[in-house]
């Protein structure tokens, strides 16, 4: 694998993971044969351990901390931004493209742009920490991930950390009890990653990922997984990182 100047080696396939059935083999036992299944499966225990975090579930009751990990995940988001703009330029047809426009311009660029700002604000984040805080190690090795994605131009390994993110958000904030926290600063953020809308568009890029999946061959589905797998762990350990 090749690295920018500068850039952590981003470790997927990582030596210690258990290893995978392959996808051909598995399918024709598996309840759901779903190429996004088979990711999401062979990433426990992280899948379990995030869905279920401590930090997570003090979100949902609105008790968490959110200052390190806010200022952290902003810096997180504009990469995960970037790796959008890499979607939309690397699907295979226009119909593909589209919901990663418009995630884009009507969810990352503005309500959570506004959350953010927003949050930042009232816990008392100073200019420069916005901007440019110090980095956790995990924030960094993060970035150095979705950079690679985004560098390799190649749309399931990029789908693959995006879907991760998000399907796993979708995990822990589903778990939320009604009624949500008042505090705009839990609900906001539990609704962003919550809902019918947020739902579909997990549906989506798990249904690119079962579209595309089966036919990558063999090296190239372990590549995928080694991405996504990779992506299981640093939420974990960014949850971690947040509950100090
Ligand atoms: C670390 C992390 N993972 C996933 C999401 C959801 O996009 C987020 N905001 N931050």
């Amino acid at each position: 694998m090749e690295f920018q100047d500068g850039a952590v080696d981003a470790q997927v396939n990582d030596p210690h993971d258990a290893p995978a059935p392959v996808y051909e083999v598995w399918r024709t036992t598996a309840a759901d044969p779903a190429f996004s299944e088979w990711l999401r499966s062979a990433s426990e225990p992280d899948w379990t351990a995030v869905v279920t975090h401590p930090f997570a579930a003090a979100i949902t009751t609105g008790e968490a901390d959110m200052r390190r990990y806010l200022v952290q995940d902003f810096q997180f988001v504009d990469a995960f931004t970037a790796l959008l703009g890499a979607a939309v330029a690397g699907a295979d047809r226009f119909e593909s493209r589209v919901p990663f426009g418009r995630f884009l311009g009507q969810i990352v660029t503005d309500t959570e742009r506004s959350y953010f700002h927003r949050a930042l604000d009232t816990l008392g984040v100073d200019a420069d920490d916005v901007t440019s805080p110090e980095l956790e190690p995990v924030t960094v090795r993060f970035q150095a991930l979705m950079d690679e994605a985004r560098l390799s131009q190649e749309y399931p390994v990029i789908l693959a950390v995006l879907c991760l993110a998000e399907w796993i958000y979708l995990g822990w904030a589903s778990r939320a009890a009604e009624p949500s926290p008042e505090e705009f600063l839990y609900r906001e953020w539990i609704d962003l990653h919550s809902g019918p809308d947020f739902e579909a568009w997990v549906g989506f890029l798990r249904g690119e990922l079962d579209r595309l999946g089966p036919s990558l061959g063999e090296a190239g589905q372990a590549r995928v997984l080694g991405f996504f797998r990779e992506a299981a762990r640093l939420e974990r350990g960014f949850f971690d990182m947040a509950q100090g």
